[in-house]
């Protein structure tokens, strides 16, 4: 790829984009000065296509009346785009699961209470709602859609994201599998190698202005999907087909910037990843909101490094969240290229630990060998570097900034981050937890998730700060949460697995009840008497979105209900 030499304020590798995404930008900028503030969203610009070529396109653009003081006139701009671009839906089209069927033999087995199965039947009915797959008119002319055209059917998050997204597919594949449906799963999964194969490693999402723009991923979880469906099917030539764009993304995430080196308290070097996108200028789907932003800082050299960290921060999953800012309060300090992350290196060393697995059955001994020693490696730098005996938790590392020459960071407790984030129990989720903890540590772990003030009336929450980002306080947020009651259910101490179950069917119960009672996805709806322990609070019903699907289906598929237990709370 293209490298613009990095200038003299800059902190890293900057990759350029496509001439389409930043035509749409313009246009996105222009219509933000026409239509207003007011219900504007600006992906909906750089989702839209064009019905000529480029030239023809801007040209015809550029020829739009404007007035003295440059600005365009809404029945003009709306002319354009009526005659010149596509809407942001039409480049991808419904299509019908191939193994869809409305009742799977053997779906959730440990689900009798008859009001739970059906939702749970209604639920698995949804994957229709998000199954699509890419129009023929993208196949002929790639050139002037954002869409990056995929082979094989997708599943889409739903609402605004009408395209495949990468970390939302493992909650899809795992949902997927309960619904039994094998070839959709293994679909998506090639799909997403064909974007390793393609790029080197798995994009954002599959969107042009993810590519050129953000040059960056989001938290590598394939080879856990790759391994949920060996598990279930034991295709080894799928195992096979993916196992080189694996070692392409664990070359990704361990070489160039991504990687710091730092020295513990008794003078080992380790090396551990962080997030650090590709890019300083505003994230195209967010342009003009990321431009308001960034209008505070003081000149172009801080506005570039706050574009990298605001994508950098993208790129984990968590846009945004108090866990990246200096500032709680103020969205312009986030700083997430200074931060080595606790939950990224738990998803690394769960990636190393499956590569180790996939080889084994393929018979790719050196690469068990590589692996399994990458994973020994990290274990051991999660534990000196993140792990805090007095609070029980793994905690996020924060980078010396009076460190310019970025070579080797010396560790030193006051940059620990002590603030409790669901991210701290992640590397519950991974073997770290069962092979290297021992059931004392396991029961501090506990106490500690106990006592964090995360344990809310819908499950856990994020953070503990109240910012309105959209990643601080949701409570009972899918993502992560699953994983940690997954890893609390997989330990050896019974009130770990108790304590799992206890979230799991708080939270399908807060989910059916506000999905019943609001019938919308992203509706706000106050669970507080859903709960036992933790305090009370708002959710956000997501049911109808992908992975709240997934999710959902995943814990009935592993906790069942309890027969006696009715699920509606009110
Ligand atoms: O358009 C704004 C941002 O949208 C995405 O982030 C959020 O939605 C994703 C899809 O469900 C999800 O994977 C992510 O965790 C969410 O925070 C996108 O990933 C961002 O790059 C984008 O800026």
């Amino acid at each position: 790829m293209n490298m613009i030499k990095a200038e003299t304020c800059e902190k890293g590798p900057v990759i350029p984009t496509t001439p389409l995404v930043i035509f749409l930008e313009k246009v996105q900028e222009t219509a933000l000065q026409v239509y207003g503030h007011k219900g504007f969203d600006p992906k909906q610009f750089v989702d839209m296509s064009l019905r000529q070529n480029i030239e023809a396109t801007v040209e015809a653009f550029d020829k739009i009346p404007r007035t003295v003081n440059g600005s365009v006139l809404k029945n003009d701009l709306d002319g354009f785009i009526g005659k010149y671009l596509g809407g942001a839906d039409e480049d991808l089209v419904y299509v019908e699961p191939v193994d869809y069927v409305a009742e799977p033999e053997g779906f959730l087995p440990k689900v009798k209470n008859t009001e739970v199965r059906a939702w749970a039947l209604e639920v698995h009915s949804l994957w229709k709602n998000l199954s699509r797959k890419v129009s023929d008119h993208v196949l002929e002319k790639p050139e002037l859609y954002t869409l990056l055209p995929l082979k094989n059917p997708v599943i889409i998050p739903g609402s605004r994201f009408r395209e495949v997204y990468y970390w939302d597919s493992y909650w899809m594949i795992r949902g997927l599998l309960a619904s039994k449906m094998y070839e959709t799963a293994k679909g998506v999964v090639t799909n997403l190698i064909s974007l390793t194969d393609q790029f080197g490693y798995v994009l954002n999402g599959a969107r042009a202005y993810y590519i050129a723009i953000h040059i960056f991923s989001q938290p590598p979880v394939l080879a856990a999907m790759i391994v949920d469906i060996y598990n279930r099917t034991g295709d080894l030539d799928l195992v096979r087909r993916c196992l080189p764009a694996l070692l392409k993304e664990h070359h990704f995430w361990n070489s160039g910037i991504h990687i710091v080196t730092i020295q513990d308290a008794q003078g080992s070097t380790h090396c551990l990843s962080r997030y650090y996108a590709m890019w300083n200028k505003p994230r195209p789907e967010s342009s003009t909101i990321d431009r308001r932003t960034a209008s505070k800082l003081p000149n172009i050299c801080e506005k570039r490094e706050f574009y990298r960290d605001l994508a950098s921060a993208a790129e984990s999953g968590w846009d945004f969240s108090s866990r990246w800012m200096r500032n709680e309060s103020d969205l312009a300090t986030t700083t997430t290229t200074s931060i080595i992350p606790v939950d990224l290196n738990a998803f690394l060393l769960k990636m190393e630990l499956d590569i180790a697995f996939l080889a084994n059955l393929i018979g790719e001994s050196s690469v068990v060998t590589q692996f399994t020693e990458a994973s020994q490696n990290r274990q051991r730098a999660m534990n000196c570097i993140f792990w805090n005996a007095e609070m029980g938790q793994w905690l996020d590392y924060w980078l010396d900034s009076s460190n310019k020459s970025e070579d080797i960071y010396k560790w030193e407790d006051l940059h620990q981050n002590k603030k409790s984030f669901a991210s701290n129990f992640v590397p519950l989720w991974t073997q770290l937890f069962s092979s290297v903890v021992d059931d004392i540590t396991t029961q501090r772990v506990v106490q500690s998730l106990r006592s964090s003030g995360l344990l809310q009336s819908a499950g856990i929450a994020m953070t503990l700060s109240n910012t309105g980002q959209q990643w601080d306080f949701p409570n009972g947020w899918p993502p992560l949460q699953h994983m940690i009651i997954e890893g609390l259910a997989r330990s050896g101490l019974q009130e770990a697995r108790t304590l799992a179950k206890d979230i799991a069917i708080r939270w399908i119960r807060t989910n059916y009840v506000a999905y019943k009672k609001t019938g919308a996805m992203y509706e706000k709806y106050d669970v507080t008497r859903c709960g036992a322990a933790g305090g009370g609070g708002v959710y956000v019903a997501q049911t109808g979105f992908g992975w709240t699907n997934g999710v959902v289906l995943a814990l009935l598929e592993e906790f069942g209900w309890p027969e006696d237990l009715n699920i509606d709370c009110y």
